[in-house]
Protein backbone atom coordinates (compact mmCIF):
# COMPACT_ATOMS: atom_id res chain seq x y z
CA UNK A 1 0.00 0.00 0.00
CA UNK A 2 1.31 3.09 -1.12
CA UNK A 3 1.78 6.21 1.41
CA UNK A 4 -1.27 8.21 0.76
CA UNK A 5 -1.91 11.83 0.96
CA UNK A 6 -5.50 11.96 1.03
CA UNK A 7 -7.88 9.12 2.00
CA UNK A 8 -11.73 10.30 2.03
CA UNK A 9 -14.07 7.61 2.87
CA UNK A 10 -17.87 8.32 2.16
CA UNK A 11 -16.68 12.07 2.65
CA UNK A 12 -20.31 14.17 2.47
CA UNK A 13 -21.19 17.73 2.44
CA UNK A 14 -25.07 18.01 2.51
CA UNK A 15 -26.49 22.04 2.21
CA UNK A 16 -30.87 22.92 2.30
CA UNK A 17 -30.62 22.54 -1.20
CA UNK A 18 -28.72 18.68 -0.58
CA UNK A 19 -26.04 17.04 -1.10
CA UNK A 20 -22.89 19.14 -2.75
CA UNK A 21 -20.96 16.38 -2.06
CA UNK A 22 -22.17 12.80 -1.70
CA UNK A 23 -20.60 9.56 0.23
CA UNK A 24 -17.39 9.99 -1.87
CA UNK A 25 -14.18 7.70 -1.66
CA UNK A 26 -10.83 8.63 -3.08
CA UNK A 27 -6.99 7.95 -2.34
CA UNK A 28 -4.18 10.53 -3.69
CA UNK A 29 -0.74 8.05 -2.62
CA UNK A 30 1.93 10.36 -2.00
CA UNK A 31 3.92 11.88 -4.57
CA UNK A 32 2.10 12.02 -7.08
CA UNK A 33 0.13 14.54 -9.39
CA UNK A 34 -3.54 14.02 -9.18
CA UNK A 35 -5.78 16.09 -11.68
CA UNK A 36 -9.19 16.71 -9.98
CA UNK A 37 -12.52 17.15 -12.19
CA UNK A 38 -15.99 17.22 -12.95
CA UNK A 39 -18.70 19.80 -14.44
CA UNK A 40 -19.35 22.94 -12.96
CA UNK A 41 -21.46 22.35 -9.90
CA UNK A 42 -19.83 18.98 -9.18
CA UNK A 43 -18.29 19.50 -5.77
CA UNK A 44 -14.57 20.44 -5.94
CA UNK A 45 -14.49 23.26 -4.38
CA UNK A 46 -16.59 21.86 -1.54
CA UNK A 47 -14.68 19.10 -1.22
CA UNK A 48 -11.35 21.58 -1.47
CA UNK A 49 -12.54 23.28 1.23
CA UNK A 50 -13.19 19.83 3.20
CA UNK A 51 -10.14 18.63 2.70
CA UNK A 52 -8.57 22.15 4.31
CA UNK A 53 -10.83 22.46 6.90
CA UNK A 54 -12.68 25.57 5.55
CA UNK A 55 -15.96 23.89 6.23
CA UNK A 56 -17.03 20.94 8.15
CA UNK A 57 -18.53 17.82 6.75
CA UNK A 58 -21.61 16.14 7.27
CA UNK A 59 -20.76 13.02 6.81
CA UNK A 60 -17.96 10.62 6.38
CA UNK A 61 -13.99 10.38 7.31
CA UNK A 62 -11.24 12.27 5.67
CA UNK A 63 -6.94 11.67 6.02
CA UNK A 64 -4.96 14.31 5.02
CA UNK A 65 -0.85 13.43 4.94
CA UNK A 66 -2.31 11.02 7.56
CA UNK A 67 -4.25 13.11 10.11
CA UNK A 68 -7.62 13.49 10.40
CA UNK A 69 -9.24 16.22 8.35
CA UNK A 70 -11.30 16.97 11.74
CA UNK A 71 -7.79 18.14 13.25
CA UNK A 72 -6.58 20.46 10.32
CA UNK A 73 -4.22 22.05 12.97
CA UNK A 74 -2.03 18.46 12.63
CA UNK A 75 -1.69 18.94 9.02
CA UNK A 76 -2.25 22.98 7.80
CA UNK A 77 1.68 23.59 7.99
CA UNK A 78 2.38 20.90 5.61
CA UNK A 79 -0.03 21.73 3.34
CA UNK A 80 -0.10 24.91 0.82
CA UNK A 81 -3.24 25.53 -1.05
CA UNK A 82 -4.31 27.88 -4.00
CA UNK A 83 -8.33 28.45 -4.13
CA UNK A 84 -10.17 30.90 -5.66
CA UNK A 85 -7.48 33.28 -7.28
CA UNK A 86 -4.49 34.27 -5.03
CA UNK A 87 -4.89 37.89 -3.04
CA UNK A 88 -2.16 40.23 -2.95
CA UNK A 89 -1.87 43.79 -2.43
CA UNK A 90 -1.91 45.60 -5.35
CA UNK A 91 0.46 48.35 -4.55
CA UNK A 92 3.10 45.75 -3.27
CA UNK A 93 5.68 43.67 -5.08
CA UNK A 94 5.56 40.69 -5.60
CA UNK A 95 8.42 39.75 -3.55
CA UNK A 96 6.98 42.31 -0.76
CA UNK A 97 3.70 40.31 -0.88
CA UNK A 98 5.62 37.10 0.11
CA UNK A 99 7.55 38.82 2.68
CA UNK A 100 4.35 39.62 4.14
CA UNK A 101 2.79 36.25 4.02
CA UNK A 102 6.13 34.63 5.33
CA UNK A 103 6.16 37.58 8.14
CA UNK A 104 2.77 36.35 9.02
CA UNK A 105 3.04 32.84 8.67
CA UNK A 106 6.80 32.32 10.79
CA UNK A 107 8.01 31.03 7.63
CA UNK A 108 11.71 32.17 6.85
CA UNK A 109 12.80 35.22 4.79
CA UNK A 110 15.17 33.90 2.67
CA UNK A 111 12.66 31.05 0.95
CA UNK A 112 11.06 34.17 -0.68
CA UNK A 113 13.79 34.88 -3.30
CA UNK A 114 13.96 31.00 -3.96
CA UNK A 115 10.22 30.76 -4.32
CA UNK A 116 10.28 33.81 -6.68
CA UNK A 117 12.89 31.77 -9.11
CA UNK A 118 11.11 28.60 -8.43
CA UNK A 119 7.96 29.83 -10.09
CA UNK A 120 10.04 31.62 -12.55
CA UNK A 121 9.33 35.28 -11.25
CA UNK A 122 12.72 36.30 -9.94
CA UNK A 123 13.01 38.93 -12.79
CA UNK A 124 10.18 40.75 -12.10
CA UNK A 125 9.97 39.89 -7.87
CA UNK A 126 10.27 43.82 -7.69
CA UNK A 127 7.63 44.78 -9.62
CA UNK A 128 4.43 45.81 -8.37
CA UNK A 129 1.46 43.15 -8.15
CA UNK A 130 -0.69 45.49 -9.85
CA UNK A 131 1.30 45.57 -13.47
CA UNK A 132 1.44 41.39 -13.05
CA UNK A 133 0.05 39.55 -15.79
CA UNK A 134 -2.24 37.17 -14.98
CA UNK A 135 -0.04 33.93 -15.48
CA UNK A 136 2.44 35.74 -13.22
CA UNK A 137 -0.52 36.31 -11.03
CA UNK A 138 -1.16 32.49 -10.41
CA UNK A 139 2.62 31.95 -10.37
CA UNK A 140 3.09 34.54 -7.51
CA UNK A 141 -0.17 32.46 -5.75
CA UNK A 142 1.83 28.98 -6.39
CA UNK A 143 4.98 30.52 -4.77
CA UNK A 144 2.97 31.68 -1.84
CA UNK A 145 1.21 28.38 -1.35
CA UNK A 146 5.23 26.48 -1.09
CA UNK A 147 5.65 28.97 1.69
CA UNK A 148 5.54 26.33 3.95
CA UNK A 149 7.11 24.27 2.07
CA UNK A 150 4.35 21.95 1.54
CA UNK A 151 4.07 17.88 1.42
CA UNK A 152 1.07 18.65 -0.26
CA UNK A 153 -0.09 21.49 -2.35
CA UNK A 154 -3.60 21.96 -3.24
CA UNK A 155 -4.60 23.79 -6.56
CA UNK A 156 -7.97 25.18 -7.54
CA UNK A 157 -8.02 25.89 -11.36
CA UNK A 158 -4.24 26.92 -11.69
CA UNK A 159 -3.92 27.67 -14.90
CA UNK A 160 -7.59 29.40 -15.04
CA UNK A 161 -7.34 32.83 -17.73
CA UNK A 162 -3.44 31.62 -19.08
CA UNK A 163 -2.65 31.02 -22.39
CA UNK A 164 -0.80 28.63 -23.82
CA UNK A 165 2.47 29.34 -22.82
CA UNK A 166 1.83 30.22 -19.15
CA UNK A 167 0.06 26.86 -18.71
CA UNK A 168 3.21 25.37 -19.78
CA UNK A 169 5.33 26.72 -17.67
CA UNK A 170 2.57 26.02 -14.34
CA UNK A 171 2.84 22.20 -15.81
CA UNK A 172 6.36 22.22 -15.79
CA UNK A 173 6.52 23.63 -12.14
CA UNK A 174 4.00 21.18 -11.06
CA UNK A 175 5.74 18.50 -12.57
CA UNK A 176 9.27 19.25 -10.96
CA UNK A 177 7.42 20.02 -7.31
CA UNK A 178 6.34 16.40 -7.63
CA UNK A 179 9.61 14.86 -8.77
CA UNK A 180 10.51 16.30 -5.47
CA UNK A 181 8.16 14.47 -4.06
CA UNK A 182 5.49 16.88 -3.14
CA UNK A 183 2.10 15.28 -3.62
CA UNK A 184 -0.26 18.09 -6.34
CA UNK A 185 -4.00 17.76 -6.07
CA UNK A 186 -5.28 19.80 -8.96
CA UNK A 187 -8.65 21.13 -9.97
CA UNK A 188 -8.53 22.25 -13.70
CA UNK A 189 -11.30 22.54 -16.36
CA UNK A 190 -8.63 21.70 -19.10
CA UNK A 191 -8.65 18.52 -19.15
CA UNK A 192 -5.96 18.10 -21.94
CA UNK A 193 -3.60 19.25 -19.85
CA UNK A 194 -4.45 17.56 -16.86
CA UNK A 195 -4.16 14.27 -19.03
CA UNK A 196 -0.18 15.94 -19.46
CA UNK A 197 0.74 16.09 -15.87
CA UNK A 198 -1.63 13.44 -13.75
CA UNK A 199 -0.48 10.25 -12.84
CA UNK A 200 -4.08 9.53 -10.60
CA UNK A 201 -7.47 11.03 -11.42
CA UNK A 202 -10.43 12.09 -9.66
CA UNK A 203 -13.62 12.84 -11.35
CA UNK A 204 -16.76 13.89 -9.67
CA UNK A 205 -20.17 13.97 -11.25
CA UNK A 206 -23.03 15.68 -9.06
CA UNK A 207 -21.31 15.19 -5.83
CA UNK A 208 -20.48 11.34 -6.63
CA UNK A 209 -17.01 9.92 -7.49
CA UNK A 210 -17.29 8.68 -11.04
CA UNK A 211 -13.31 7.37 -11.07
CA UNK A 212 -11.10 7.72 -8.86
CA UNK A 213 -7.63 6.13 -9.61
CA UNK A 214 -4.70 5.72 -12.05
CA UNK A 215 -5.38 7.53 -15.19
CA UNK A 216 -4.19 4.64 -17.32
CA UNK A 217 -6.53 2.53 -15.75
CA UNK A 218 -9.66 4.58 -16.49
CA UNK A 219 -7.60 4.81 -20.25
CA UNK A 220 -7.74 0.90 -20.30
CA UNK A 221 -11.81 0.82 -19.09
CA UNK A 222 -12.64 2.73 -22.45
CA UNK A 223 -13.17 2.16 -26.14
CA UNK A 224 -11.49 3.56 -29.03
CA UNK A 225 -13.34 5.82 -31.17
CA UNK A 226 -13.60 7.67 -33.93
CA UNK A 227 -14.19 11.31 -34.97
CA UNK A 228 -16.32 11.57 -37.99
CA UNK A 229 -17.33 14.98 -40.03
CA UNK A 230 -19.80 14.56 -43.26
CA UNK A 231 -19.84 16.95 -46.03
CA UNK A 232 -23.59 18.46 -45.16
CA UNK A 233 -24.41 18.41 -41.44
CA UNK A 234 -27.49 16.64 -42.04
CA UNK A 235 -25.59 13.38 -43.21
CA UNK A 236 -24.54 13.57 -39.31
CA UNK A 237 -27.78 12.01 -38.00
CA UNK A 238 -27.70 9.23 -40.92
CA UNK A 239 -24.25 8.41 -39.66
CA UNK A 240 -24.70 7.78 -36.20
CA UNK A 241 -28.11 5.43 -37.03
CA UNK A 242 -26.06 3.50 -39.59
CA UNK A 243 -23.00 3.37 -36.47
CA UNK A 244 -26.03 2.38 -34.21
CA UNK A 245 -26.94 -0.58 -36.81
CA UNK A 246 -24.38 -2.07 -36.84
CA UNK A 247 -23.74 -2.34 -32.50
CA UNK A 248 -21.62 0.81 -32.07
CA UNK A 249 -22.49 3.93 -29.29
CA UNK A 250 -22.47 7.02 -31.14
CA UNK A 251 -23.38 10.83 -30.89
CA UNK A 252 -23.26 13.87 -31.94
CA UNK A 253 -21.00 16.63 -30.22
CA UNK A 254 -19.90 20.03 -31.77
CA UNK A 255 -20.72 19.15 -34.72
CA UNK A 256 -18.37 15.80 -34.40
CA UNK A 257 -19.72 12.29 -34.35
CA UNK A 258 -18.13 10.49 -31.77
CA UNK A 259 -18.19 6.31 -32.65
CA UNK A 260 -17.09 3.99 -30.50
CA UNK A 261 -15.17 1.06 -32.36
CA UNK A 262 -11.99 0.61 -32.98
CA UNK A 263 -9.97 1.61 -35.48
CA UNK A 264 -10.23 -1.20 -37.97
CA UNK A 265 -14.08 -0.44 -38.19
CA UNK A 266 -12.83 2.85 -39.85
CA UNK A 267 -12.83 1.33 -43.36
CA UNK A 268 -16.28 -0.57 -42.85
CA UNK A 269 -18.01 2.42 -42.10
CA UNK A 270 -16.70 4.76 -44.44
CA UNK A 271 -18.22 1.60 -46.60
CA UNK A 272 -21.48 2.32 -44.93
CA UNK A 273 -21.40 5.72 -45.68
CA UNK A 274 -20.40 5.24 -49.44
CA UNK A 275 -23.56 2.86 -50.18
CA UNK A 276 -25.55 5.53 -48.10
CA UNK A 277 -24.53 8.22 -50.76
CA UNK A 278 -22.93 10.31 -47.76
CA UNK A 279 -19.33 11.92 -47.96
CA UNK A 280 -17.08 11.92 -45.10
CA UNK A 281 -14.74 14.62 -45.02
CA UNK A 282 -13.05 13.70 -41.56
CA UNK A 283 -12.66 9.69 -40.12
CA UNK A 284 -10.26 9.66 -37.52
CA UNK A 285 -9.62 7.26 -35.71
CA UNK A 286 -8.56 8.17 -31.49
CA UNK A 287 -7.18 6.35 -28.61
CA UNK A 288 -8.95 6.99 -25.37
CA UNK A 289 -8.49 10.70 -24.36
CA UNK A 290 -9.62 12.45 -20.91
CA UNK A 291 -11.53 15.22 -22.80
CA UNK A 292 -13.88 12.56 -24.64
CA UNK A 293 -14.14 9.72 -21.48
CA UNK A 294 -14.59 12.92 -19.04
CA UNK A 295 -17.87 13.19 -21.55
CA UNK A 296 -18.66 10.00 -21.64
CA UNK A 297 -18.38 9.12 -17.67
CA UNK A 298 -20.43 12.93 -16.55
CA UNK A 299 -22.61 13.11 -19.90
CA UNK A 300 -21.80 16.70 -19.54
CA UNK A 301 -19.75 20.05 -20.72
CA UNK A 302 -16.75 20.33 -18.67
N1 LIG B 1 -22.44 27.40 0.86
C1 LIG B 1 -23.26 26.73 0.05
N2 LIG B 1 -24.58 26.66 0.31
C2 LIG B 1 -25.42 25.97 -0.49
N3 LIG B 1 -25.02 25.29 -1.59
C3 LIG B 1 -23.73 25.32 -1.89
C4 LIG B 1 -22.76 26.03 -1.10
N4 LIG B 1 -21.54 25.87 -1.66
C5 LIG B 1 -21.73 25.09 -2.76
N5 LIG B 1 -23.02 24.77 -2.91
C6 LIG B 1 -23.62 23.93 -3.96
O1 LIG B 1 -22.90 22.73 -3.99
C7 LIG B 1 -22.72 22.27 -5.33
C8 LIG B 1 -21.24 22.05 -5.59
O2 LIG B 1 -20.58 23.30 -5.66
P1 LIG B 1 -19.01 23.44 -5.84
O3 LIG B 1 -18.68 24.89 -5.85
O4 LIG B 1 -18.32 22.59 -4.85
O5 LIG B 1 -18.79 22.83 -7.29
P2 LIG B 1 -17.51 22.88 -8.24
O6 LIG B 1 -17.33 21.50 -8.76
O7 LIG B 1 -16.37 23.49 -7.52
O8 LIG B 1 -18.01 23.82 -9.41
P3 LIG B 1 -17.18 24.85 -10.33
O9 LIG B 1 -16.38 24.02 -11.27
O10 LIG B 1 -18.27 25.60 -11.01
O11 LIG B 1 -16.35 25.70 -9.41
C9 LIG B 1 -23.36 23.31 -6.22
O12 LIG B 1 -24.64 22.87 -6.55
C10 LIG B 1 -23.40 24.53 -5.34
O13 LIG B 1 -24.47 25.36 -5.71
Amino acid sequence: MPQLAISVSDLSKKYDSGFAVSHTNFQVPAGTICGFVGPNGAGKTTTIRMLLGLISPSGGTGRILGEPITSPEKYLSQVGAMIEGPAFYPALSGAENLKVLATLGGFPLERVDQLLAQVGLADRGKSKYKTYSLGMKQRLGIAAALLPNPKLLILDEPTNGLDPEGIQEIRQLLRSLADGGTTVFVSSHLLSELEIISEYLVMLRKGEVVFAGAMQDLFDAQQPFMLVKTEKLSDLEKIISLAEGAGHKAHIRDGVAHIEGPAEWAGVLNKLAFEAGILLTQLSPQLPNLEETFFEMTGDQK
